[in-house]
Order: structure tokens, then sequence, then C-alpha cells
């Protein structure tokens, strides 16, 4: 039928514009096959596409909803023996500082410590609320980790392992359920890479293993699909204290801020906790500074003029108030990241950081609710 058309079509036009038949076949061949390449090549186009919002959309867990109702109901059980002298300049601490590991939370301590008004721990961290043993000695134990302090001071004890230990909330509303808490959040893959290379120069019990991967990348490959599995499994009941069951996977599930947030909440209400974006106090310590000092009602000794970049580790340094020419920077460990000898140690493929995007996407979105504002590295999935 087609060539009768072609026929008809070319019996219709002058003799000198007349093609043969062969020709005319071989120009429409071409065309098609043309036409099949474009559909073939739009349609791989719209299915990648698909493919990617459908999972960015769909996730791979759904989370319980946040439940605001229960914020700062849970009464606790624990009972803190005040067990210590009476006119002593120790004493308890008005606020701890609960994580997250890696974020940020020496650099907001030190800084803030420059405000004579703050007293933290001479100890960088305490480690002394999730430690049965510890808790059991009441504050005669806990006062040897604790700062001196005048009338008026904030003293402060802050340990990042504290946001994932179960029964620090309960403790820590034991001992006042005035608490202020303080937590730094970040950007949970960078929060795992300083993990990660941190945890290799430690003592911890998953030391050896970690150390035992060529690189972050092989250490993704392999556990990122085994974490999913064990929550899928066994729900987030799998994410308390796995520093107690499966340590290794700590790497990813303390950037899982939300499971341990929402246990948090269930003690404290909401304005009780100051959350800290990392990111901020990385690149302007100043107004994490500024945050801090309002929440816990301290003088707004530190400003910006006290804070400075220091040329050679490209990290913020302080002045002190007291002396201005006296300047005060973070310990060569802090900010290892910054300044790798190899940094492919670190590196992960554009494929891992999408599949890590999706795994923490779950969690990151219930931030949204439980902060209740939005941070660097989750703005784009609150409403
Ligand atoms: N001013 C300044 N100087 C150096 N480092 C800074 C600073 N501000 C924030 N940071 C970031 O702090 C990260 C270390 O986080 P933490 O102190 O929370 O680590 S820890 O959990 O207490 O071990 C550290 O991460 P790494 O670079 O991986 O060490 C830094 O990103």
């Amino acid at each position: 039928m087609i060539g009768n058309i072609i026929r008809r079509f070319n019996r219709s036009i002058p003799r000198t514009f007349r093609m043969d038949m062969l020709r005319v076949r071989r120009i429409l061949l071409v065309l098609l096959c043309l036409g099949s390449l474009i559909l073939v090549f739009k349609n791989e186009r719209a299915y990648r596409n698909f493919k990617l919002t459908f999972f960015m959309e769909s996730d791979w867990y759904t989370p319980a909803p946040v439940d605001k109702s229960r914020w700062g109901k849970r009464q606790t059980k624990e009972v803190f023996e005040m067990n210590a002298g009476e006119n002593d300049d120790i004493r308890p601490p008005d606020a701890i500082g609960a994580g997250a590991k890696k974020c940020g939370t020496i650099a907001f301590a030190y800084f803030l410590s420059l405000n004579p008004d703050f007293r933290r721990t001479s100890y960088t961290e305490g480690h002394w609320l999730y430690k049965d043993s510890q808790w059991k000695g009441g504050f005669q134990s806990y006062k040897r980790k604790l700062p001196t302090s005048e009338p008026g001071q904030i003293t402060y004890e802050g340990t990042p392992r504290y946001l994932v230990e179960s029964s620090v909330p309960a403790r820590a509303k034991a001992i006042s359920k005035d608490m202020k808490i303080i937590i730094t959040l970040c950007d949970p893959i960078k929060r795992m890479r300083s993990d990660f290379i941190h945890t290799t120069l430690t003592t911890e019990p998953h030391a050896q293993e970690i150390k035992g991967y060529k690189n972050i990348s092989s250490f993704v490959d392999e556990w990122l699909p085994r974490v999913k599995r064990n929550i899928l499994e066994q729900g987030e009941e799998y994410l308390t204290d796995v520093y107690y069951h499966d340590i290794t996977a700590s790497i990813f599930t303390n950037s899982i801020y939300s499971h341990y947030l929402n246990h948090w909440l269930d003690y404290f209400p909401r304005d009780q906790i100051l959350f800290l974006d990392g990111e901020e106090t990385l690149n302007a310590p100043y107004k994490t500074m500024d945050k801090a000092q309002d929440f816990l009602n301290l003088d707004h000794v530190l400003t910006n003029e006290h804070f400075f970049i220091n040329e050679e580790t490209g990290y913020y340094c302080a002045k002190r108030p007291e002396n201005m020419k006296k300047t005060f920077c973070l310990p060569k460990s802090k900010g290892r990241t910054g300044n790798l000898a190899d940094p492919s140690y670190l590196e992960l493929g554009k494929d891992q950081i999408e599949a890590l995007k999706e795994f923490f996407t779950p969690f990151n979105r219930q931030l949204c609710d439980i902060v209740g504002h939005s941070m660097s590295f989750y703005a784009d999935l609150c409403k």
C-alpha cells in the first residue's frame, strides 16, 4: 500500500524530479531508523528520570511518624545520688552536650568556654552518664569529671556518645528535669567519613576491623547493604544501643539522628534542646556562639570579632576575650578530614553517595519536624 502511494506520488510530479523506487525505499528506511533511534533514546532518558524520582520519593524505609504529644512526658526511674559534700564549688551540670560524634562538638565547647561564665569539664569528654558502675557512684563519682564554678555560671559536660546511649536521657533528667541539652548535627555522609578515619586512630573495639578496609569505599560496599538489611528485618530496635551488639555499624548509625533524638525528646521538651548545625560551627562559629549564649542566658561575650581563619589549616581559631592578642585554635586532631595526607582514603563513588543519600533520606526528613527548622544538610527535604 505504501508502495502504491509512493508510485502515485512519483507519477504526479514532473519527470525530472522523479526518483526510482529503490532510492525512495532507502531514504524511507534511513528515516525509519533515525526515528526509532530518537524514540529509544527519549525512552531511555525518561526511564532513567523515572527511576531517579521514583527511588528518591519512595523511601526504602518508613519510620513511625514523629509524635510531638510525647515530648518531655516520660518520667525517669533513675535516681541520682547527691552524695557529695555540701560546701563545694563543684555542682552537677546545668547543660549536657550530646553529640553528634564528629559534628564539631569539641569546637563548640572549646570556643564557648572562652566565655568566662561557661564552665566546661577539664576532661574533653566526660563519658560518665552511660557507664552503669559510674552512675551508681552518684555525684561523688561524677564530680571528678566536672568543672568548678561560681554561682551564676553555667556548668557543662559534653560527650558525643551520649546521643546514642539509651540510658543517658533518663539519667540527665534524674540529675535535673531543667537540664539544658545541646546537640550539634551535621551532614550524615561527611560525619561518617570523619568517624571512619577517627576510628582507625583509636583503641575502640571496632578499630581493627575498620583498619582492615583499604578505604571507606570498600567499607561502604560491604556494610551499607548489611546495615539496611538489619534495619528492615529488626526495625529501629536494631539502632538502640548499637555499640553493644554491632559497633562497626555505628559508623553509619551514628548519623541516623532522628532515631536517637526521638528518644531524647521522650524525656525533654523541645525548648530545652538547642540544635546546632555543625556546618555553621565550622564556617561561622560566631553564629553558633550567638545561639548558644542566648540559649544559656550568657552575656554575649563572644562575637564575630573574636574569630579568624588560620591560614595554615583553613579552620577557625579564636581570640581570647580577656586579651585579644592571645589566640586559641583547636588541636590538630580536629580538622583531620580537611588536611588528609591521602584524600582517596575517604573518597566515595557517585553511585555510593547516591546510595548513602537514599539511605539517610527517611531519617533526615524527620529532622524537619524534630528540629523545627532546616539545616544545611536536609533543607531540601522540608516542605
Ligand atoms: N575550628 C575548627 N577547627 C577544627 N575542626 C573544626 C572546627 N570547627 C568545626 N570543626 C569540625 O569538628 C570536627 C570534629 O568533630 P568533634 O569535635 O565533634 O569530634 S569528636 O566526636 O568529639 O571526636 C572536625 O572534623 P574532622 O575534620 O573530621 O576532624 C571539623 O570538621
